[in-house]
């Protein structure tokens, strides 16, 4: 069993970029903004969740204007978010949790879609439907880092692959990374939906140059 080359493609994609901001954006302006600052500080991903009206139009945009950005949608709740998410012009999807009828959906239409787990049992699920590249949600409140190698360890030759989210920070974020599983973290810490809001562009720069700083294990 191996990953379909396109799930493959962006697994690889998001191991050389480890840290992908997750993004609650309420307006194209700011949503383009947070794009560019991300593209000018080395961080080039966004997860652009679903929660919002505008997520759909920013990601189309922003796929545009910043071509080296590697964007995806979160928050993908069913079938139609998932198609959405696709036309727009999103590389990747990502659920906090695990729904069967678009983790099929996206299995069948080769779209990369890693959907929420945080237990053993949805972890065979998703691998039952042909799915191995899963977010491990909510990350911390789950048990972290030792919860996350208890549940790898019997799938660890089946090749599961994760990205954590939920609580990452910068006060936990190495430790996530060192796990071989991990294929790269997510947060909204990158980000802050009050941040953006206010316009506080200068506070954001610093946090994503300190996550990139992090990731090269400075
Ligand atoms: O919405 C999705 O698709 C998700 O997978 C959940 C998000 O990744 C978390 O909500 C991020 O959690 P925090 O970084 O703790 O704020």
């Amino acid at each position: 069993m191996s990953f379909t080359l396109k799930t493959e493609q962006v697994v690889t994609e998001l191991g050389k970029i480890r840290i992908v901001p997750v993004l609650v954006l309420n307006d194209l302006t700011s949503g383009l903004k947070m794009c560019e600052i991300l593209a000018e500080c080395g961080l080039p991903a966004a997860e652009i969740t679903f929660r919002t009206q505008a997520a759909e139009s920013i990601i189309r945009a922003a796929a545009k204007e910043f071509p080296g950005l590697y964007l995806g949608a979160g928050t993908i709740l069913n079938t139609c978010d998932l198609k959405r998410a696709f036309d727009a012009g999103a590389k990747f999807a990502v659920a906090p949790g695990f729904n069967p009828k678009t983790v099929r959906t996206a299995v069948d239409s080769d779209f990369a879609f890693a959907p929420g787990v945080c237990t053993p049992s949805e972890v065979e699920q998703a691998m039952d439907l042909g799915c191995r590249f899963l977010k491990f949600f909510p990350a911390e409140a789950a048990g972290g880092t030792k919860m996350l190698k208890s549940i790898i360890a019997p799938y660890k030759h089946l090749g599961v692959r994760f990205m954590p989210t939920g609580g990452v920070t910068t006060a936990n974020v190495q430790e996530y990374l060192a796990i071989k599983e991990v294929v790269a973290v997510g947060g909204t810490w990158l980000g802050k939906a009050d941040d953006i809001a206010a316009g506080n562009w200068d506070k954001i720069r610093e946090t994503v140059k300190q996550a990139v700083a992090l990731k090269e294990g400075k």
